[in-house]
């Protein structure tokens, strides 16, 4: 089966005509399957934000090729084919509930699928599903969306994405400035989008606790380049000390320093406690 994404040798610098010009991304190849949660992490200005704006053609690689859904993306794209594209890999910029507009929820919602050519009535229904599968409840489609709360605005600018129907969702860092609750919501319900509707989801992401407790891929970005693209199984277990390292890793890492032979590096509390557990059970020491 042919990728959904894939990358290949691609370079992009900024203000390549003036005298400070900056290589965003060099030599970058990647592929992203249906169904894929992948994670992109690195250090502040190591190309993450560059590298998904190549996905859905918002910039065009200056060598290399990046091809999204069949389309190859470089600047002569026809138009058309650039919007059918756009309306299938939904981007989620930080905070996109300042660009909420509309009066109420629904009209917001309503906007994506409209612009790309959905009639009133498909659009209206497009939009209360992906309302309902955020979780907005229906008493709040006709209250303006600046009178909810920043989880609740966040959930409705997601929808608003959703309501296009894409089959792949790229987010740069969706939970910042959202609290334990609302953070916890949004990586929910982009989990049960990808293993139910087995929508792709891409995401930037600084916080090592949603690379161990949801990601299947972790892809490392370092001064424009992919240094790392594994589990984050294998991430977890390797990487030095640039991260932050959840909890449950970092005690797993040192009962595995002091001899404690784990059957495999727990990533969260509870794989933490089961792998404890397991092995008592099997006679050793904790
Ligand atoms: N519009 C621009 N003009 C000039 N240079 C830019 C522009 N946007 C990004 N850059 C530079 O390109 C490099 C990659 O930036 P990019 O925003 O892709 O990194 P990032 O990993 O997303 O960073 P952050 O985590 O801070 O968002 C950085 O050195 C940045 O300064």
């Amino acid at each position: 089966m042919a990728h959904q994404v894939t990358l290949k040798h691609v370079n992009y610098t900024y203000g390549e005509k003036t005298t400070v010009a900056h290589q965003a991304l060099r030599d970058v190849s990647l592929t992203v399957e249906q169904g894929d949660f992948v994670t992109i992490i690195g250090t502040t200005g190591s190309g993450k934000s560059t590298l998904i704006k190549l996905l859905n053609g918002l910039q065009f690689a200056q060598s290399g090729t990046v091809e999204v859904l069949g389309v190859t993306l470089r600047p002569k794209v026809k138009a058309a084919a650039l919007k059918q594209l756009r309306s299938q890999v939904g981007l989620v910029f930080q905070s996109p509930e300042q660009q909420l507009f509309a009066d109420n929820v629904l009209q917001d919602v309503q906007f994506g699928p409209l612009n790309f050519g959905a009639s009133s009535t498909e659009a209206e229904q497009q939009a209360r599903a992906s309302l309902d599968q955020v979780g907005i409840p229906v008493e709040l489609l006709d209250r303006s969306p600046f009178e909810l709360s920043g989880g609740q605005m966040r959930r409705v600018a997601i929808a608003g994405v959703l309501a296009s129907q894409p089959r792949v969702l790229v987010l740069d860092e969706p939970t910042v400035g959202l609290d334990g609750r609302g953070r916890r919501s949004i990586l929910e319900m982009l989990r049960r989008l990808n293993q139910e509707q087995h929508i792709t989801i891409i995401m930037i992401t600084h916080e090592m606790d949603i690379v161990a407790r949801y990601a299947q891929r972790v892809v490392v970005m370092k001064h424009g380049r992919i240094e790392q693209d594994t589990t984050p199984r294998q991430f977890f277990q390797t990487t030095q000390n640039q991260f932050v390292l959840p909890g449950a890793v970092r005690v797993g890492r040192a009962l595995q320093a002091n001899g404690v032979d784990l059957d495999q590096l727990p990533l969260t509390r509870r794989e933490l406690v089961e792998s404890i557990v397991h092995r008592l059970a099997k006679g050793g020491t904790a």
